[in-house]
C-alpha cells in the first residue's frame, strides 16, 4: 500500500472521535486481555444501525461493551440489544460501560452463556441486526443462526472479516483463517443475501438478507 494510501486509511480510522465512556471500555477491554472492535469499524456500526432504524439486534461476543455502546448509539431509542458472553467477568465491564453511558437497564440484554447454546434459543426473524463479534472457528454456525433470526432486510455485520490481514492472503491457511475467507465468500455467494466486504478497521462483512417476495 502507497504511504498516502496508509494515511488516509488512518485518517478514515480516527474520522470519528470516541468519548471518554468508550474508551474506559476499551482501557477494560485490555486490562482484561479481550480484543475490543476498532474504532472504524464501531463508527461504521452506529452508522448501520441508524440507517436501518434497528430496534432490536443480537450480539455474539459482549467483550467489555465496545461494540456494544456502538450499536446501542445508532438504534432506535427504544430499541434493546440481545448480547451473548460466554465470560461472566466481560458483560460485568460491559454493564458497567452501559450504566456510564447512561443506557437504560432495560435496553441491554446481557446473557452470560456459549453462543452456540443461546443463540437457538432466539426467536426466528425477530431481528434487525446480528452483529457476530467472536468468529474464529465458530463463525459459520454463528452465520448459520444469524440468518435464522434476521427478518427480511435485516442485516448481518460479522467483525474481523479481515483477521489482522491475513484472509486476504492465499498463502495463510491456518485454521481460523480459512474459516473466516470461507463464511465471507459463502455469505457472498449466498443468493439470499446481498454482501460487501468493507476494509475498515479488522473489515467488517455486511449483507443484509434479501426479501423472498416478488
Ligand atoms: C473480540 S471479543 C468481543 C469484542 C466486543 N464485541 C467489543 O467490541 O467490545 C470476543 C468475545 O467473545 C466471547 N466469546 C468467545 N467464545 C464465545 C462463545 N463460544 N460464546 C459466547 N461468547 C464467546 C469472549 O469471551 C469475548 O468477550
Amino acid at each position: 500500500m502507497s504511504a498516502d494510501r496508509a494515511q488516509s486509511w488512518a485518517y478514515a480510522e480516527d474520522f470519528v472521535a470516541e468519548d471518554e465512556v468508550l474508551l474506559r471500555a476499551r482501557g477494560r477491554a485490555a486490562q482484561l486481555g479481550c480484543h475490543s472492535m476498532l474504532p472504524g469499524s464501531c463508527a461504521t456500526l452506529t452508522v448501520l444501525a441508524a440507517a436501518l432504524g434497528a430496534r432490536s439486534a443480537v450480539e455474539v461476543g459482549t467483550g467489555t461493551g465496545v461494540a456494544s455502546l456502538a450499536l446501542l448509539r445508532g438504534m432506535l431509542p427504544d430499541g434493546v440489544l440481545t448480547t451473548i458472553d460466554v465470560e461472566v467477568e466481560h458483560q460485568r465491564a460491559a454493564k458497567a460501560a452501559f450504566a456510564e453511558a447512561g443506557i437504560r437497564a432495560t435496553r441491554a440484554r446481557a446473557i452470560s452463556g456459549r453462543a452456540l447454546d443461546v443463540l437457538p434459543r432466539l426467536t426466528d426473524g425477530a431481528y434487525d441486526l446480528v452483529l457476530v463479534s467472536a468468529a474464529e472457528t465458530s463463525c459459520a454456525l454463528y452465520v448459520e443462526q444469524a440468518r435464522r433470526l434476521l427478518r427480511e432486510g435485516g442485516m448481518l455485520v460479522v467483525d474481523n472479516a479481515l483477521w489482522g490481514g491475513s484472509v486476504a492472503d492465499p498463502a495463510r491457511r491456518d485454521e481460523v483463517t480459512t474459516a473466516i475467507r470461507d463464511v465471507g465468500r459463502a455469505v457472498r455467494d449466498d443468493e439470499h443475501m446481498l454482501s460487501t466486504l468493507l476494509p475498515v478497521g479488522d473489515g467488517l462483512l455486511v449483507s443484509v438478507k434479501r426479501s423472498t417476495r416478488a
